[in-house]
């Protein structure tokens, strides 16, 4: 058995730990077969091959959370770059819940997704939902509630412009610098954009979605760990974007647009001219997980 989980955009401006987007490339892929134990092989982007790899992690939290003894045999290819921003740790552990799920033929999205949060938890301390789930379910999804499960989707089709630097900042870094408490105006200027989005989306307003990426609630205290952020905005928009910001804690970003292959393009070369090699690419809204 194959599964698929593709790379996703948290966040997506000012839906902190909210919103998400799944895309149609990167993804990574699992082969899964029982076995008596927990083993794991890796190629592609370099992870751990032991059982501190997130698949690993949220397969066993399946097992544990079935009471069921046994294990999975994974072979893991790792098509999204780790501390990336695009969900790589999401999708591994979405994988390897789902990996485990078809071995022990379990239907419900509920378990899968907890145990899948286990793997984000191991990977940055947090077991936020908004990689997990929109690799999941796909499309753009907004969650009301962890647990019970309470899930939003929108099955919009949004073209994006993605620039990935060959830089690293780990979610657990990016979690560290967040504050405890916000300025009420700030939650107020999130909660005007975060629902003003959602109705965007709906419309797919592009030029409305793009200037409702941002975000006053983490972003203004993760930019010091991004001190390229101005420079490649700036360049999106002189290129014609009609947004651009940070994918989940960076350091991809994205952009909405029209001709996006000239804003991924100019948030490429804003990168090479700091001396920062970075590739670029134009995807769009993807479908979630796929097992086959
Ligand atoms: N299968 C895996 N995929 C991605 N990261 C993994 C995996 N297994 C373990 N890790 C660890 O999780 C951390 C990456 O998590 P994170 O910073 O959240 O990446 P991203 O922001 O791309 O999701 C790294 O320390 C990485 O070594
Ligand atoms: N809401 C999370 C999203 C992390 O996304 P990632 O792709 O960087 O793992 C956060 O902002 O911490």
């Amino acid at each position: 058995m194959k599964v698929y989980a593709p790379a996703t955009i948290a966040n997506f401006g000012p839906g902190f730990d909210v919103f998400g987007m799944a895309i149609e490339k990167p993804g990574d892929e699992v082969v899964v077969k029982e076995c008596d134990n927990f083993r794991i092989e890796v190629i592609g982007h370099k992870v751990p091959a032991d059982g501190s790899n997130v698949a690993v992690v949220a397969a066993k939290a399946l097992f544990k959370l079935l009471g069921e003894e046994g294990g999975v045999y994974m072979k893991l290819k790792k098509g999204i770059r780790p501390k990336s921003g695009l969900g790589s740790s999401g999708a591994s552990s979405l994988a390897g819940a789902v990996a485990a799920a078809k071995v022990l033929g379990v239907e419900d999205d509920e378990l899968i997704i907890r145990a899948a949060l286990e793997g984000e938890r191991a990977a940055s301390g947090s077991p936020h939902g908004d990689n997990v789930i929109p690799s999941y379910y796909g499309g753009f999804t907004i969650i009301e509630s962890i647990s019970p499960l309470r899930v939003h989707r929108i099955d919009v089709e949004l073209k994006v412009a993605v620039v990935l630097p060959e830089v690293e900042v780990p979610t657990s870094e990016a979690r560290k610098v967040l504050p405890e408490k916000v300025p009420l105006k700030d939650a107020v200027k999130n909660l005007a954009m975060a629902s003003s989005l959602v109705l965007a989306l709906r419309e797919e307003d592009i030029e409305t979605i793009g200037r409702l990426l941002d975000d006053r609630l983490a972003l203004p205290y993760r930019k010091k760990l991004m001190p390229w952020f101005d420079k490649v905005r700036e360049a999106a928009l002189n290129a014609g974007a009609y947004g651009v910001t940070v994918s989940g804690s960076g350091p991809a970003m994205f952009a909405v647009g029209e001709n996006l292959r000239e804003v991924a393009k100019a948030m490429g070369e804003a990168f090479e001219e700091m001396g920062i090699r970075a590739e670029y690419w134009v995807t769009k809204t993807g479908r979630g997980a796929k097992w086959f």
